[in-house]
Protein backbone atom coordinates (compact mmCIF):
# COMPACT_ATOMS: atom_id res chain seq x y z
CA UNK A 1 0.00 0.00 0.00
CA UNK A 2 0.89 3.09 -0.79
CA UNK A 3 2.76 5.39 2.25
CA UNK A 4 1.10 8.49 1.57
CA UNK A 5 -2.14 9.97 0.41
CA UNK A 6 -3.49 12.76 -2.17
CA UNK A 7 -5.57 15.35 -1.61
CA UNK A 8 -7.54 16.63 -4.73
CA UNK A 9 -6.30 20.45 -5.73
CA UNK A 10 -7.79 21.23 -9.20
CA UNK A 11 -10.69 18.95 -10.66
CA UNK A 12 -11.20 17.81 -14.31
CA UNK A 13 -13.48 20.02 -14.62
CA UNK A 14 -11.37 23.03 -13.74
CA UNK A 15 -8.33 21.70 -15.78
CA UNK A 16 -10.84 20.94 -19.03
CA UNK A 17 -11.90 24.85 -18.36
CA UNK A 18 -8.17 26.19 -18.63
CA UNK A 19 -7.46 24.10 -21.00
CA UNK A 20 -10.19 25.62 -23.49
CA UNK A 21 -9.18 29.34 -22.36
CA UNK A 22 -5.18 28.34 -23.14
CA UNK A 23 -6.23 26.99 -26.76
CA UNK A 24 -8.11 30.16 -27.32
CA UNK A 25 -4.84 32.24 -26.81
CA UNK A 26 -3.17 29.59 -29.15
CA UNK A 27 -5.67 29.77 -31.63
CA UNK A 28 -5.41 33.03 -31.79
CA UNK A 29 -1.72 33.94 -31.85
CA UNK A 30 -0.78 31.55 -33.98
CA UNK A 31 -3.58 31.94 -36.70
CA UNK A 32 -1.53 32.86 -39.18
CA UNK A 33 0.84 29.43 -38.81
CA UNK A 34 1.31 27.15 -41.53
CA UNK A 35 2.07 24.55 -39.19
CA UNK A 36 2.69 24.58 -35.48
CA UNK A 37 4.81 22.11 -34.59
CA UNK A 38 3.18 20.86 -30.76
CA UNK A 39 6.39 19.51 -28.53
CA UNK A 40 5.06 17.52 -26.02
CA UNK A 41 7.88 16.64 -23.18
CA UNK A 42 7.31 13.58 -21.81
CA UNK A 43 6.46 11.72 -19.67
CA UNK A 44 4.52 14.06 -17.40
CA UNK A 45 2.46 16.00 -20.36
CA UNK A 46 1.06 13.33 -21.93
CA UNK A 47 -2.39 13.72 -20.90
CA UNK A 48 -2.53 17.28 -21.22
CA UNK A 49 -1.25 17.37 -24.80
CA UNK A 50 -3.69 14.81 -25.73
CA UNK A 51 -6.47 17.55 -24.43
CA UNK A 52 -4.82 20.47 -25.66
CA UNK A 53 -4.24 19.09 -29.22
CA UNK A 54 -7.70 18.31 -29.94
CA UNK A 55 -8.73 22.27 -28.79
CA UNK A 56 -5.95 23.87 -31.74
CA UNK A 57 -7.92 24.29 -34.66
CA UNK A 58 -4.38 26.00 -36.32
CA UNK A 59 -2.53 23.35 -38.84
CA UNK A 60 -0.76 21.02 -36.45
CA UNK A 61 2.05 18.45 -36.57
CA UNK A 62 2.77 16.74 -32.90
CA UNK A 63 6.38 15.61 -31.76
CA UNK A 64 7.45 14.24 -28.43
CA UNK A 65 11.04 14.89 -26.36
CA UNK A 66 10.93 12.56 -23.15
CA UNK A 67 13.53 14.43 -20.26
CA UNK A 68 14.01 13.59 -16.87
CA UNK A 69 15.29 14.77 -13.68
CA UNK A 70 13.26 13.61 -10.48
CA UNK A 71 13.77 9.83 -11.27
CA UNK A 72 11.64 8.37 -7.69
CA UNK A 73 12.53 11.53 -6.11
CA UNK A 74 10.36 14.95 -4.75
CA UNK A 75 13.65 16.94 -5.61
CA UNK A 76 15.04 17.78 -8.41
CA UNK A 77 18.45 15.97 -9.18
CA UNK A 78 18.81 19.51 -11.36
CA UNK A 79 20.87 17.06 -13.78
CA UNK A 80 18.00 17.28 -16.62
CA UNK A 81 18.44 14.02 -18.51
CA UNK A 82 17.48 14.09 -22.38
CA UNK A 83 15.80 10.81 -22.90
CA UNK A 84 14.70 11.40 -26.20
CA UNK A 85 15.06 13.47 -28.97
CA UNK A 86 12.77 15.16 -31.41
CA UNK A 87 12.16 12.90 -34.37
CA UNK A 88 11.50 15.88 -36.77
CA UNK A 89 13.21 19.01 -37.93
CA UNK A 90 12.08 22.49 -36.01
CA UNK A 91 14.37 24.79 -38.24
CA UNK A 92 12.47 27.58 -39.49
CA UNK A 93 9.27 26.38 -37.76
CA UNK A 94 7.01 27.34 -35.53
CA UNK A 95 6.89 25.52 -32.34
CA UNK A 96 4.90 25.23 -29.36
CA UNK A 97 6.80 23.50 -26.30
CA UNK A 98 3.97 21.62 -24.13
CA UNK A 99 4.75 21.24 -20.05
CA UNK A 100 3.03 19.54 -17.09
CA UNK A 101 4.85 21.02 -14.76
CA UNK A 102 7.34 24.10 -13.84
CA UNK A 103 9.19 23.89 -10.57
CA UNK A 104 12.74 24.86 -10.49
CA UNK A 105 12.84 25.71 -14.07
CA UNK A 106 15.80 23.52 -14.95
CA UNK A 107 14.05 20.73 -16.96
CA UNK A 108 12.65 23.72 -19.41
CA UNK A 109 15.68 25.66 -19.63
CA UNK A 110 17.58 22.76 -21.12
CA UNK A 111 15.35 21.78 -23.53
CA UNK A 112 15.02 25.49 -24.84
CA UNK A 113 18.46 25.91 -24.57
CA UNK A 114 18.38 22.76 -26.98
CA UNK A 115 15.54 23.89 -28.78
CA UNK A 116 16.87 27.22 -29.62
CA UNK A 117 20.11 25.77 -31.48
CA UNK A 118 17.97 24.26 -34.11
CA UNK A 119 16.92 27.77 -35.22
CA UNK A 120 13.06 27.95 -35.31
CA UNK A 121 11.02 30.31 -36.40
CA UNK A 122 8.94 31.20 -33.08
CA UNK A 123 9.25 29.13 -29.93
CA UNK A 124 6.40 29.01 -27.16
CA UNK A 125 6.33 27.63 -24.43
CA UNK A 126 3.09 26.38 -22.69
CA UNK A 127 2.94 25.01 -19.22
CA UNK A 128 -0.54 23.61 -17.43
CA UNK A 129 0.80 23.73 -13.78
CA UNK A 130 3.40 26.36 -12.19
CA UNK A 131 4.99 26.76 -9.04
CA UNK A 132 6.94 30.34 -9.22
CA UNK A 133 7.68 30.19 -5.70
CA UNK A 134 10.07 26.95 -6.57
CA UNK A 135 12.24 28.75 -9.83
CA UNK A 136 15.86 28.80 -9.75
CA UNK A 137 15.94 29.29 -13.09
CA UNK A 138 14.13 32.15 -14.83
CA UNK A 139 11.90 31.08 -17.85
CA UNK A 140 9.38 33.18 -19.76
CA UNK A 141 5.59 31.32 -19.68
CA UNK A 142 3.66 32.10 -22.58
CA UNK A 143 0.43 30.03 -21.23
CA UNK A 144 -0.04 28.98 -17.99
CA UNK A 145 -2.84 26.90 -16.59
CA UNK A 146 -2.49 27.38 -13.02
CA UNK A 147 0.04 28.78 -10.69
CA UNK A 148 0.36 26.34 -7.86
CA UNK A 149 1.81 26.53 -4.30
CA UNK A 150 5.05 24.23 -3.25
CA UNK A 151 3.88 21.37 -2.64
CA UNK A 152 4.76 17.75 -4.86
CA UNK A 153 1.68 17.32 -7.00
CA UNK A 154 0.21 13.93 -9.11
CA UNK A 155 -2.37 13.08 -11.28
CA UNK A 156 -3.74 14.21 -14.92
CA UNK A 157 -0.16 12.69 -16.13
CA UNK A 158 2.00 13.56 -13.22
CA UNK A 159 3.78 10.85 -11.24
CA UNK A 160 5.37 9.95 -8.12
CA UNK A 161 7.79 7.15 -8.53
CA UNK A 162 5.32 6.57 -11.91
CA UNK A 163 1.98 6.18 -10.08
CA UNK A 164 -0.77 7.74 -10.22
CA UNK A 165 -0.30 9.41 -13.58
CA UNK A 166 -4.10 8.03 -14.13
CA UNK A 167 -5.84 10.35 -11.58
CA UNK A 168 -8.06 12.44 -13.77
CA UNK A 169 -7.39 15.73 -11.40
CA UNK A 170 -4.40 16.92 -10.00
CA UNK A 171 -3.82 16.33 -6.47
CA UNK A 172 -0.77 16.77 -3.38
CA UNK A 173 0.66 14.38 -2.22
CA UNK A 174 1.12 13.77 1.87
CA UNK A 175 3.02 11.69 3.44
CA UNK A 176 1.99 9.71 6.36
CA UNK A 177 3.67 10.48 9.72
CA UNK A 178 4.17 13.99 8.28
O1 LIG B 1 11.08 22.59 -13.32
P1 LIG B 1 11.69 21.29 -12.87
O2 LIG B 1 12.11 21.36 -11.42
O3 LIG B 1 12.79 20.82 -13.76
O4 LIG B 1 10.54 20.18 -12.87
C1 LIG B 1 9.65 19.97 -13.92
C2 LIG B 1 9.79 18.61 -14.53
O5 LIG B 1 9.63 17.58 -13.54
C3 LIG B 1 8.82 16.56 -14.04
O6 LIG B 1 9.55 15.68 -14.85
P2 LIG B 1 10.27 14.34 -14.36
O7 LIG B 1 11.75 14.55 -14.37
O8 LIG B 1 9.66 13.91 -13.06
O9 LIG B 1 9.90 13.33 -15.53
P3 LIG B 1 8.44 12.85 -16.06
O10 LIG B 1 7.90 13.95 -16.95
O11 LIG B 1 8.76 11.62 -16.83
O12 LIG B 1 7.55 12.59 -14.88
C4 LIG B 1 7.84 17.30 -14.90
O13 LIG B 1 7.24 16.47 -15.86
C5 LIG B 1 8.67 18.39 -15.53
O14 LIG B 1 9.23 18.01 -16.76
N1 LIG C 1 5.19 14.63 -9.87
C1 LIG C 1 5.74 15.82 -9.79
N2 LIG C 1 6.80 16.12 -10.52
C2 LIG C 1 7.31 17.34 -10.36
N3 LIG C 1 8.36 17.90 -10.95
C3 LIG C 1 8.47 19.14 -10.51
N4 LIG C 1 7.52 19.41 -9.61
C4 LIG C 1 6.78 18.30 -9.51
C5 LIG C 1 5.63 17.95 -8.73
O1 LIG C 1 5.09 18.72 -7.93
N5 LIG C 1 5.14 16.70 -8.92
Amino acid sequence: MADYDVKPLITADEIATQIDAIAAKINENFKDTKKLIVVGLLRGSFVFIADLARKLTVPVEVDFMVASSYGDSTESSRNVRIVKDLDGQIHGKDVLLVEDIIDTGYTLSEVVRLLKTRDPNRLEICTLLNKPSRREVDIPIDYCGFDIPDEFVVGYGIDYAQNNRNLPFIGTVHFHGE
